[in-house]
């Protein structure tokens, strides 16, 4: 975690946001507003901070091994399964039975915790509802506030939206899909909260203040006296998994609720991790409901892993589906894992979204989600997950065909077949080919998702599919790779290779295309400059960053009060 300066407007003298009751060594330097108030109350802060200060070695130490593990990838060395926990992979272990409140998971809906969007996610008809600190957010302070004010409403089940320009009311229905939270990554700070003089862990502020305001609510209505629920992403080591666990028992010991009340679902979505999912299970076993392929993290992950791996280069973006050998034997071997350990194994997002103005575009958008439901029930997945309410219905009646009354398949669908997949399966080079169609749309998709999340929109229809943070990744490492290797654009027939003149044109080109699709004036006014650079210098830089949100966060940090400036 860099701990450095974040913002534009960070004071030369350090002021806090002296609105906020704070507790020791705590400084709140997002802008003060008295909704927020009601969420960063005095113990809130308290209990994140005695979160931050018992797990910060740990996370410092989880993150230096990422380091370390990154740098023997980089010298040429595979991922694969850790001789040392042998005995955790073959040994005959079961994780905490499922509670029943959460045995049906057929269709989960995601989205920000954006207030409309949440209800509208929590009416869909869906079993789940992942509410989305993470891959669907930009994380500015404003954002991040309101989430946790939307959710703890939510919870109680008091959140109302009015859209007045539709005069419309939004409201809860009676029958409400179950909340599960997804904090952001352990890689991520918190610029506007200080504790001990250092930002917070983005992660522990979501958790901490979700948890410590909405537990007791959400096991009373929600949970049949467990939960709260959660996802956890991007996690790339079972050591993570273990923060993790701690974490949640000491959540629980501090509010005096039993161990193994909170549940939560982890994504295996990073290749490392893969390695590791029976070792993940088995460090949160008392916590745990399951594990969920997040395939497009995982495919980001794929050419982070082997960014010094030439050999190992990716065709274009719309090619690496799930069909591709690799990632088939990821959804086998995760099935046949959750499965044997008794919970539930989660299929993922198709990035298809409806299509308003265009029927026959319209339909061929949903049979291809339609397609990849239908393989993901037939492997054995337990359910999957929806990115719109209009897509909810036909995800249903995929997995009920195919399920029959079962809520699950945890105890029909053991997949022994995949004992067998090997590293060579779970590593193997996908197939097809590179086009400067391909160069292009990543440098279009890249470009106007970055605007999108600087002026605090994390995700976003581009192209009729949905884009989040992690498709995007896949964008700018895929051109970083590309262009690093000077690979040739094979699936033209032109030969052409890629450079950084090549680049620059395209760049170029692809800007004009932007601002004639936006119009003038949204162009203008949007953040489309400022993308462009974050977005080129990424792709062109000697080495490959970690993440591109978090060169990007550094623009949307507002510390508060903000410096007047003295001309
Ligand atoms: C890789 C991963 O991590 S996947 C998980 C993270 N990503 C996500 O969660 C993406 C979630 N989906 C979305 O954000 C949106 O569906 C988008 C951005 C892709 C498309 O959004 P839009 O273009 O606004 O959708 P559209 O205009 O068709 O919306 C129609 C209605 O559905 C609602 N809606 C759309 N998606 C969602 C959703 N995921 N949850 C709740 N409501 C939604 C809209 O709010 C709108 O409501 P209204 O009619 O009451 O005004
Ligand atoms: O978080 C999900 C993913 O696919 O990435
Ligand atoms: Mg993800």
């Amino acid at each position: 975690m860099d701990h450095g300066n974040y913002g534009h407007s960070r004071p030369k003298e350090k002021q806090t946001n002296s609105n906020y009751d704070v507790p020791e060594a705590v400084e709140v330097l997002g802008r003060y507003d008295a909704e927020f108030a009601k969420i960063l109350t005095k113990d809130a802060l308290k209990f994140v901070a005695d979160l931050q200060r018992e797990f910060r070695s740990h996370i410092k130490y989880a993150l230096e091994c990422r380091k370390e593990a990154k740098r023997r990838y980089n010298e040429g060395a595979l991922p694969g399964f850790d001789p040392a926990t042998r005995c955790i992979r073959e040994g005959e272990w079961i994780c905490a039975p499922v509670p029943s409140a959460v045995s049906d998971r057929k269709v989960e809906i995601t989205g920000p915790v954006e207030r409309k969007m949440i209800i509208n996610a929590l009416n869909s008809g869906a079993k789940v509802f992942m509410a989305d600190f993470e891959d669907a957010l930009s994380p500015n302070w404003e954002n991040l506030m309101r989430g946790q004010v939307n959710l703890k409403d939510a919870v109680v089940g008091t959140i109302t939206f009015q859209d007045k320009g539709r005069n419309k009311v939004y409201k809860l229905n009676d029958e409400i899909a179950k909340l599960f939270v997804r904090p952001r990554g352990w890689h991520l700070p918190e610029a506007h909260i200080l504790i001990d003089g250092e930002p917070a862990t983005g992660c522990l502020v979501d958790f901490g203040l979700y948890f410590y305001h909405n537990h007791s609510t959400f096991r009373r209505t929600q949970g049949g006296g467990f939960g709260p629920f959660f996802y956890l992403p991007k996690m790339e080591h079972s050591r993570e998994a273990k923060i993790w666990n701690k974490v949640f028992e000491k959540a629980e010991n501090v509010v005096g609720i039993e161990r193994g009340s909170i549940r939560a679902t982890v994504l295996i979505e990073t290749l490392p991790a893969v390695f590791q999912m029976d070792e993940i299970l088995y460090e949160l076993r008392d916590h745990s409901v399951g594990l969920n392929c997040g395939r497009w993290d995982y495919i980001f992950s794929y050419v982070k892993i082997f960014n010094g791996h030439p050999d190992r280069l990716l065709p274009d973006r719309v090619q690496v589906g799930m069909t591709q050998h690799f990632m088939k034997s990821y959804s086998d071997l995760l099935i046949r894992t959750c499965h044997r350990r008794g919970v539930h194994a989660m299929g993922g997002m198709a990035a298809q979204i409806p299509i308003k103005d265009d029927p026959a575009a319209n339909e061929a958008a949903l049979e291809l989600v339609t397609k990849d439901k239908l393989r993901e029930v037939k492997a054995g997945h337990d359910g999957t997950w929806a990115a719109h309410p209009g897509l909810v219905p036909s995800c249903m009646e995929i997995f009920t065909k195919n399920m029959g009354n079962s809520p699950n398949q945890i105890a029909t669908m053991k997949r022994d077949d995949a004992a067998k997949l090997t590293e060579e399966d779970l590593l193997q080079i996908p197939r097809g080919v590179r086009t400067m169609e391909g160069l292009r749309l990543n440098t279009r998709v890249g470009i106007q998702y970055v605007a999108a999340w600087l002026t605090g929109s994390g995700s976003v229809p581009l192209h009729n599919l949905m884009e989040d943070a992690a498709t995007a990744e896949i964008s700018r490492v895929q051109n970083w790779q590309w262009l690093k290797y000077g690979v040739e654009l094979d699936g033209d027939g032109l030969g052409v290779k890629v450079s950084k003149e090549l680049f620059g044109r395209v760049v170029e080109e692809e800007m004009v295309r932007i601002e004639n699709e936006v119009g003038k004036d949204k162009f203008k006014k949007g953040k489309y400059k400022e993308a462009c650079k974050i977005f080129t210098r990424q792709c062109t830089s000697p080495t490959l960053d970690d993440f591109l949100t978090l060169d990007a966060y550094n623009y949307i940090v507002i510390v508060h009060p903000v410096e007047v400036s003295k001309l």
